[in-house]
């Protein structure tokens, strides 16, 4: 299962380009059958009839043809989107990263903010772990598998994921985004600063390991998460000074990361929170 979706390669214009169409094709096949529907004459109807079966035939060719070609051969052939640039500007949207090792405190103090300020908190392991128990998700198992293990799931789910959940809350009118732990890998912060829009700085939380293990440990009690273990949370630690330093070194060298120190309690962490994002953004 894993197998198969690494060696189809997906890129992620094709993962993007498939929740874009899932969400649009539906609702358009909807919206015709709704608008047209009811008021057909028999002769008009028959019509309709005819155009359903010819979009019916149409779709199983397509489906058979791509299960033929692995999705990155469609994403080659039309994919405009590099040449794009973001979906958003950072000039009408707001991201800032929340990123610190497992455990820190990085979703207790975005609960904070948007209680005070009004952001839109987007945990990228929150909505994974939503995936992941989606009926019929065909990234279920893939996601299980490297969260238990500690790993970084592959950008194209994650970022497609973050995209939807901004766009969503975009059209709502939402412009100020925490994207908690997230960019925990290079690729991830390149893809989404060229696709989705370039982030205003990053907050790091730092937090010394045998803290975060003690409340790692504690909040497993009653969390229910399959990597609040002692043999998942080592294998996320190596996972965050492996991969996801090098991510806060690189924003470190553009001089866009705040760094709060951790190992306080909640209220002197917030503070600092406060402090960081009041000058940066408000
Ligand atoms: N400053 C603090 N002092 C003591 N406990 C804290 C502090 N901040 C958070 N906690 C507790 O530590 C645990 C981890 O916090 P939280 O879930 O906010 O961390 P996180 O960085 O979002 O973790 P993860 O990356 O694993 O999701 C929680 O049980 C939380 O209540
Ligand atoms: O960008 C991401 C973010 C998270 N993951 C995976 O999810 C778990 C849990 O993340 P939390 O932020 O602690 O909720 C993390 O260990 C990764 O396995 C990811 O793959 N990519």
């Amino acid at each position: 299962m894993l197998r198969t979706i690494f060696r189809a390669r997906v890129s992620p214009q094709t993962a993007l380009r498939t929740v874009k169409s899932t969400q649009l094709l539906l609702p358009r096949a909807a919206r015709f059958y709704s608008s047209n529907g009811s008021s057909q004459q028999p002769k008009s109807r028959g019509k309709l009839l005819v155009l359903m079966g010819a979009l019916a035939l149409g779709s199983t060719l397509f489906s058979i043809n791509y299960q033929k070609n692995p999705p990155v051969a469609f994403v080659e052939e039309e994919s405009d989107d590099q040449t794009q640039g973001p979906a958003f500007s950072d000039k009408d949207v707001s991201v800032i990263f929340v990123l610190g090792g497992p455990g820190a405190g990085k979703g207790t103090q975005c609960a904070n903010l948007v209680r005070d300020f009004q952001f839109v908190h987007l945990s990228a392991g929150d909505l994974l772990r939503a995936e992941q128990n989606r009926p019929n998700s065909k990234y279920g198992e893939l996601i299980k598998h490297y969260i238990k293990e500690g790993l970084i799931v592959p950008q194209e789910v994650t970022v497609a994921l973050l995209k939807q959940a901004i766009q969503e809350n975009y059209e709502k009118g939402q412009k100020r985004f925490l994207v908690d732990g997230f960019p925990r890998k290079m690729d991830q912060a390149v893809t989404f600063e060229q696709e989705i829009v370039p982030s205003k700085f990053t907050l790091f939380f730092d937090c010394p390991e045998n803290v975060m293990l003690k409340r790692l440990l504690e909040r497993g009690k009653t969390s229910g998460r399959s990597d609040d273990n002692v043999e998942s949370i080592k294998k996320r630690f190596k996972t965050f000074l492996d991969t996801s330093m090098p991510v806060v070194k690189h924003f470190q060298e553009q001089g866009k990361v705040v760094t709060v120190s951790c190992d306080h309690d909640v209220n002197e962490v917030y503070d600092q929170v406060k402090v960081a994002v009041k000058d940066k953004i408000l």
